[in-house]
């Protein structure tokens, strides 16, 4: 087993091993993901398989650097790393679970039902897409608003800036709050209150500072920017395209550039005209959607530039508390358990000192019911005062005095 967890991880996990393999959730272009348990913590988890027996070691070198820093992307709009694992020509990647579909499992749902998803939850989602999309771009983490009106300031970058490149609706999975780590069923989604987790990020490439943008694309058409199709190098507005493409499909439920061929939708999408969204959805949302998908990248939106929309900062201030009042129904629910504890202790602490009291009662009772009879037999107990010579302390009639002074 070729290992080289070593090198890049900074916490030591278990190794391969020590999972359960279980069924098969589906196949990707690179390989197939399967549902696993880990079985020292009886968590299940996703593991991804990638082959690499064709890479030379540049390549594979590569890979693994990208799974150092996969493994600290940690985000709550993000499905979490956990470790990777290799034999010769296998990479296996070990991830959270979603065990509640995804986006594009949602737009068909609502595509079935003929209904329009409903705007709130568009502006939701998106907001959840763009915190996510704000630290992989520019590795740093959004600080959370104090109100809808605070002033955001310009991001610096850090050096381990990640471009998804792969963003599409069966990438953004969903779930209705706090992840379970034991998911037995799926949940019926409440889309009021659906959160987001963006996956996949095994495409996802990362940039340093001096090393230039990646050319191979990998994608999946229908979200690909036009710059991206003509060759050039992939930079975080290429996801932000995706996105904006993502929106539209929310809106339309379909993606915003179709074609029967491969050559007319690279037209479609560099020529970049689409139709607008139904009249049910507002112009600002509109305007967000012209605003990523742009054919021009220098006037393309950022996801820094995007987050200072005013329905994106409500949409991220109800999320955040609905996540609070979450997080308080928590506490609340540990202080009632805390409480049930405190009760049924304090109920079997009463019953032993009842239960010693009756006891101690009973023995005391019984003690002094034969002091009492040994003293009416004239016996002289150990311990037991003298009735008759305690003098100072005992009760003598006056008129016995009298009677022996005659
Ligand atoms: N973390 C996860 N939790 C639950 N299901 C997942 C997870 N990651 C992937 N899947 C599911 O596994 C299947 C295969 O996913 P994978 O990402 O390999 O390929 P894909 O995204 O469908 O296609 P491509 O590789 O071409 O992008 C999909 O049905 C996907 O929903």
């Amino acid at each position: 087993m070729y290992n080289r967890r070593a090198e890049t991880r900074e916490r030591s996990g278990p190794r391969i091993s020590e999972y359960e393999v279980q069924e098969e959730i589906g196949r990707g272009s690179f390989g197939c993901v399967r549902k696993v348990l880990q079985l020292s913590t009886g968590k299940i988890m996703v593991r991804k398989e990638i082959q690499y027996g064709h890479m030379n070691s540049k390549e594979r070198q590569q890979l693994i650097s990208e799974c150092a820093i996969l493994s600290r992307l940690k985000h709550e709009n993000i499905v979490e790393f956990y470790e990777w694992d290799s034999d010769k020509n296998v990479l296996y990647f070990y991830m959270e679970y979603c065990s509640n579909g995804d986006l594009s499992q949602m737009i068909s749902n609502f595509k079935k039902e003929c209904k329009y998803i409903p705007e709130k939850v568009v502006w939701s989602i998106t907001a959840q897409i763009l915190t996510a999309l704000y630290r992989c771009h520019y590795d740093s983490d959004l600080a959370p608003l104090e109100t809808i009106y605070d002033k955001m300031k310009f991001p610096v970058k850090g050096s381990n800036v990640v471009i998804h490149r792969d963003l599409k609706p069966g990438n953004i999975f969903l779930s209705t709050g706090k992840p379970s780590d034991h998911p037995k069923t799926s949940q019926v989604l409440d889309y009021n209150k659906v959160s987001v987790k963006l996956g996949d990020f095994g495409l996802a490439k990362s940039l340093g500072s001096s090393v230039e943008f990646a050319t191979t694309y990998v994608g999946t058409p229908y979200y690909m920017s036009p710059e991206v199709l003509m060759d050039q190098p992939y930079s975080p507005l290429s996801d932000i395209w995706s996105l904006g493409c993502i929106i539209y499909e929310m809106c339309t439920l379909r993606p915003p550039f179709q074609a029967k061929t491969y050559i007319d939708l690279q037209r479609r999408i560099q020529a970049g005209k689409f139709d607008r969204i139904p009249d049910y959805y507002s112009n600002e949302l509109q305007q967000v959607i012209d605003s990523c998908i742009n054919p021009d990248i220098q006037s393309r939106a950022s996801a820094f530039s995007l987050l200072q929309n005013m329905q994106l900062r409500i949409a991220r201030k109800a999320f955040q508390l609905e996540r609070f009042e979450d997080n308080l129904m928590d506490y609340e629910k540990e202080l009632m358990n805390i409480g049930n504890i405190l009760e049924r202790q304090a109920g079997e602490y009463e019953a032993e000192m009842n239960n010693i009291k009756h006891q101690y009662r009973k023995e005391f009772e019984f003690t002094v019911e034969q002091r009492v009879r040994e003293i009416l037999n004239g016996k002289k107990v150990s311990g037991t005062p003298d009735l008759m010579t305690a003098k100072p302390h005992l009760h003598r009639p006056d008129y016995h005095w009298r009677v022996k002074g005659r």
